[in-house]
């Protein structure tokens, strides 16, 4: 997969439009689509020279002229060349469209995967589902569907002209009718178009409901709404049902049309032919070849299927389009100095979602080597911190910088190589566990991770499953507090020189999580952490203390000075009432001293005891 990596500028493209996204498919299916498009009109020459054959053998039959074998053998030949290439036809329009399909699933993959995670979150993972799926199987049909009009109109226009050279008046009597036909292939897409964006939209309600269900089963069956959920999942149905019946009208109104349509065009037609059997103009093979010309014109009305289905095409290449069109992060070529110790600031960032401030003019810095604890009471923006701190999205203002370099400027390998991350719900990719401790910006050696597992408090129990390191992780019975320690052993696998713990040790009992913690500050790469916490322990551990409120930095200091603020007192009363009280004392001011040296020792932002 091919991320946007280098200069300050992503490379665009018309990928976020449906029709630009279908115009690169096609481009990149060029090749099969053009043999799909030679096949079915080489198809559609046999279709016109058979009448012709056809005639020609029945007139010299009639005539009984010599040499007449070699016309039913024509015939056959024609016969069985169009059945082989209609065999080949399809077989090349299935690569052509799975290899269209796998490009536009690359494209909105590509885009998916290289937007910030927050603004990829916004899809639910089920409407995902459907955009790469469903939807775009049905756009990587466009090319081979745009291919299969232009030649199936060939034997029509073809079969009109063959109707010209036969007898000009059959040719004017068929195209007398040609508008009615454009007319109703004209009222068929544009009904179509309609309910097939409602349709595929509606299907995405459902896959979208169906997936989060799925996602929240054990919360379903605790509160036991299994029947009420099963309703709310299948809620739209019936509006799938109206949508699919007005598509199933539209299609109906537009066969039965062309149905009355067509064989009254042959019909007059064969009339005019008749006439001109009979003024001697014509004779009784090219009669039979100007009905069978008539047949392949009328044929012009089976377009209306495959615009029908451009439409489909072009509806759903619009809803993957969305995923590919998302705007990618860019990352520049700047690499950081190559002994910083990992000093963290950020200048005056603000982050705005959905035109609410998230983060308003925080400015902090963060000493290399130093562990900095993020409080704050919830909702306050510790994880958006968090986020922008290691660059999983980019402030609307303001700048970040890692050992004085911007973020934004830093090429993507060797950022990902120095920031790593822990969350409070990791998920673990790879077909074993320890695969999946592995993978990284590098990938760690076996002995990294066990040592890193060590250090995590993971190695024990992950040696204790069936097939210790080996072991799948979904047959794995894992509990939250293990998920975590697996996810902290990742990052610990991975350190670089700033480690950030988002809310990572909040399902740990505290014996554990002090283990975890004696482990880092003594077995991984030393570098600053920034620790996202709710715990008072967390706090009280850390160099540093940036306490948030409502997306401002309120202060900053060690947890000593901070704790003399009944308001930051507060901050942990609710969870003072849940824990034990050896945890919520209040430190010693030996406690809670800095140890890393150059930590500003007085509140960054004074408050008056309150
Ligand atoms: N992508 C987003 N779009 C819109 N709002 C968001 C987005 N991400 C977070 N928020 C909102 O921003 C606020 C801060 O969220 P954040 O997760 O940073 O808080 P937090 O301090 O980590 O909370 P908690 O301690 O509960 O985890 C919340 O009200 C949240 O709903």
């Amino acid at each position: 997969m091919v991320f946007p990596r280098r200069g300050a500028r992503a490379p665009r493209t018309t990928a976020h439009t449906g029709t630009g996204l279908l115009l690169g498919a096609a481009r990149h299916s060029a090749g099969r689509t053009t043999a799909v498009f030679v096949c079915s009109a080489a198809s559609a020459g046999a279709s016109l020279a058979l009448p012709a054959v056809l005639g020609r053998t029945l007139d010299l039959s009639l005539g009984g002229a010599d040499g007449a074998g070699f016309w039913p053998v024509l015939c056959i030949g024609l016969i069985g060349a169009e059945v082989l290439l209609d065999a080949l036809e399809a077989l090349l329009s299935g690569v052509a469209s799975a290899r269209a399909t796998a490009w536009l699933r690359l494209r909105a993959l590509t885009g998916l995967l290289g937007a910030p995670p927050d603004r990829a979150a916004r899809l639910t993972p089920g409407d995902l589902a459907t955009r790469l799926s469903a939807n775009a199987t049905e756009a990587g049909t466009a090319p081979v569907s745009a291919a299969a009009l232009a030649a199936s109109l060939l034997a029509p226009a073809g079969a009109v002209v063959a109707l010209f050279l036969i007898d000009l008046w059959t040719a004017v009597a068929f195209l007398a009718g040609v508008p009615l036909l454009a007319l109703v292939v004209r009222a068929f897409a544009r009904g179509t178009s309609d309910s097939v964006a409602r349709y595929q939209a509606v299907q995405s309600v459902i896959a979208s409901r169906l997936v989060e269900v799925m996602d929240g089963a054990r919360t379903v069956a605790a509160a036991g709404t299994a029947e009420r959920e099963r309703d709310r999942i299948l809620a739209p149905l019936p509006e799938l049902a109206v949508q699919g019946r007005r598509m199933w009208q539209v299609h109906g109104r537009a066969v039965a049309r062309g149905g009355v349509l067509m064989p009254l065009l042959t019909t007059g037609v064969l009339a005019v032919g008749g006439v001109a059997l009979a003024a001697g103009r014509i004779s009784v093979g090219e009669l039979l070849a100007a009905s069978r010309y008539a047949t392949l014109a009328a044929g012009i009305g089976a377009g209306a299927g495959l615009v029908g289905s451009l439409v489909r095409s072009r509806s759903a290449a619009r809803r993957t389009a969305a995923l590919a069109g998302l705007a990618p992060m860019a990352y520049g070529t700047a690499r950081l100095p190559a002994d910083g110790p990992g000093r963290l600031e950020l200048r005056g960032v603000r982050v705005v979602r959905d035109g609410r401030p998230l983060l308003t003019g925080v400015d902090l810095t963060i000493p290399g080597g130093v562990s900095a604890a993020v409080v704050g009471r919830s909702g306050a923006g510790k994880s958006t911190l968090a986020a922008v701190a290691g660059r999983l999205t980019d402030p609307d203002a303001g700048r970040v910088l890692l050992d004085g370099v911007p973020l934004e400027s830093v090429a993507y390998g060797p950022l990902r190589r120095e920031v790593g991350y822990a969350f409070e719900r990791p998920v673990l990719f790879g077909d074993t566990i320890g695969e999946a401790l592995a993978a990284g910006p590098d990938r760690a050696s076996p002995g990294r991770i066990r040592s890193a597992a060590r250090a995590a408090s993971a190695d024990a129990f992950v040696r204790l499953l069936p097939r210790g390191y080996d072991t799948p992780p979904g047959e794995a019975p894992l509990s939250g507090g293990e998920l975590q320690r697996l996810g902290l052993a990742r990052a610990f696998a991975h350190a670089g020189r700033l480690l950030i713990l988002d809310d990572a040790t909040s399902s740990l009992d505290t014996v554990t999580e002090r283990q975890v913690e004696r482990a880092l500050a003594r077995d991984v790469r030393a570098g600053t952490r920034l620790v996202i916490a709710h715990r008072l322990s967390s706090a009280v551990r850390a160099d540093l203390v940036v306490w948030l409120e409502e997306g401002r930095v309120r202060a900053v200091g060690t947890h000593a000075e901070l704790w003399r603020l009944p308001a930051y007192r507060a901050v942990f009363a609710a969870r003072e009432a849940e824990t034990p009280a050896s945890e919520t004392a209040t430190p010693t001011a030996e406690a809670a001293a800095p140890t890393a040296a150059g930590l500003p020792g007085r509140l960054a932002h004074g408050e008056p005891g309150r």
